[in-house]
C-alpha cells in the first residue's frame, strides 16, 4: 500500500529520501545473494561488509532528500540535470566518508537518485512508466559540468562493447521496468514470500543485465555464468521452489569461484523496491505483505 503523505513537497520530499534508504538497506539485507553482500557475509567482497552496506545507505538520505526537494515539479532541462548531477557527485562524496574510501553504493546513487528526482518532478503522482521516463529524459541530458573520469564501468563497456549504467538509465530502466517489476508481483502473486519474490526479481535482472561489475572482475565467462545460472533459477520455478532454491545456491558457489559480483544488478533490485514503493500505478496492485522491511 502507498502510503505517501499528502503534505506538499518538503514531506513527500523526506518521504522519498526515507522510501530509498530503506530500498537500500532491504536490498542490501536480502539473502542468499550470489556473490553479493547480504545478511550471511561479504560474498565475492573483501572491502565490504552488511554493516558498512547499511552505514552508506544512511549516509545517503540527505542526497536523496536534496535530490527530491530540488527537483519537486520542474520539467528535465539542463539546469536540473546539473542541479541532479551536483547533488549526485556530492552524495558520491558522503558515501566515500562515511565508508572510508569504498566504494559501496556508485552504482546505487546514480539509479536511485534519478528516479528520486524523476518521482519528485511528478510531485509524487507519476506512474512507474512516467517516472522512469523521467529519469531516462534527465539522464540523457548532457551535465557539463560532470568531471571527465575513467571508470571501471565505463573501461568494461568500451572493451566488451556492451551498454552499462549510464545507458541502462537513458533506455528507462528496461531491466526494472520490462523484467524486474512484472517479476517481483508475478511471484508475489503466485504465493511466493515477499524475500522469494525479491530473490526472484533480482535474478531476472540478472538473466540479460551487462553488469560491468561482474565484467570488470571475471569477464564474459563470469557474465555468461551470471546470465545462465538466473536463467535456470526462473526456470526452476524461481525461489519458491525447492529445486529454483538449489539454483540458487549452485550460482552463488559459481559467483565466489569466479570473484563475481553482480554490484549493477544489485542496484537495480533497490530501485525496483524504490519504484514499486512511490509510484502511483503500484498502489492498487501490489499491497505490501505484513513481514515486509518496509
Ligand atoms: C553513471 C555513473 C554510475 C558512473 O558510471 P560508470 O560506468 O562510469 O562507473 P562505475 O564503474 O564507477 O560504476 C558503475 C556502477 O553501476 C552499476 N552497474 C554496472 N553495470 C550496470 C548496468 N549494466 N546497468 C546499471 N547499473 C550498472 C554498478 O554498481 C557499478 O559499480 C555515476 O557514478 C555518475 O556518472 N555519476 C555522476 C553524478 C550524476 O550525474 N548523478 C546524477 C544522478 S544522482
Ligand atoms: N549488496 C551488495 N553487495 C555488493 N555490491 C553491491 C550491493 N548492492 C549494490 N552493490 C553495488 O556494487 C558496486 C560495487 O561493486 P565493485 O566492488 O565491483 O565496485 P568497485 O569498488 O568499483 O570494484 P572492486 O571492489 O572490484 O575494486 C557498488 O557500486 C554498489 O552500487
Amino acid at each position: 500500500m502507498k502510503l505517501q503523505p499528502q503534505i506538499g513537497s518538503e514531506g513527500s520530499a523526506a518521504w522519498l529520501a526515507r522510501v530509498a534508504t530503506q530500498s537500500l538497506i532491504t536490498e542490501a539485507r536480502l539473502s542468499p545473494k550470489p556473490g553479493l553482500v547480504d545478511s550471511r557475509g561479504s560474498g565475492a567482497h573483501h572491502d565490504l561488509t552488511l554493516e558498512l552496506m547499511e552505514r552508506s545507505a544512511h549516509s545517503l538520505s540527505p542526497t536523496f532528500h536534496a535530490l527530491a526537494l530540488q527537483s519537486w515539479q520542474r520539467p528535465a532541462d539542463i539546469a536540473l540535470r546539473q542541479l541532479v548531477g551536483r547533488l549526485g557527485r556530492e552524495g558520491e562524496a558522503q558515501m566515500m566518508a562515511a565508508t572510508g574510501g569504498v566504494n559501496t553504493h556508485r552504482g546505487a546513487i546514480w539509479a536511485l537518485g534519478l528516479l528520486v528526482a524523476a518521482a519528485a518532478m511528478h510531485g509524487c503522482e507519476g506512474s512507474s512508466s512516467e517516472i522512469a521516463a523521467s529519469a531516462a529524459k534527465l539522464a540523457s541530458l548532457p551535465d557539463s559540468c560532470a568531471p571527465k573520469v575513467f571508470s571501471k564501468g565505463l573501461l568494461a563497456t568500451r572493451r566488451y562493447r556492451v551498454p552499462g549504467a549510464r545507458e541502462e538509465a537513458q533506455l528507462g530502466f528496461p531491466h526494472i521496468m520490462r523484467l524486474a517489476l512484472p517479476q517481483l508481483r508475478r511471484s508475489r502473486q503466485s504465493g511466493a514470500t515477499e524475500e522469494q519474490a525479491r530473490l526472484d526479481a533480482l535474478m531476472a535482472i540478472m538473466t540479460s543485465l551487462s553488469d560491468t561489475c561482474v565484467l570488470s572482475r571475471a569477464g564474459l565467462e563470469g557474465l555468461e555464468t551470471m546470465q545462465n545460472g538466473a536463467r535456470s533459477v526462473l526456470v526452476a520455478g524461481g525461489t519458491a521452489t525447492a529445486q529454483g532454491r538449489a539454483a540458487l545456491a549452485w550460482l552463488d558457489k559459481q559467483m565466489l569461484a569466479l570473484n563475481a559480483s553482480p554490484g549493477g544488478a544489485a542496484d537495480l533490485l533497490a530501485a525496483t523496491l524504490l519504484v514499486d514503493r512511490i509510484a502511483c500505478d503500484n498502489a492498487t496492485l501490489t499491497p505490501l505483505p505484513q513481514h515486509s522491511h518496509f
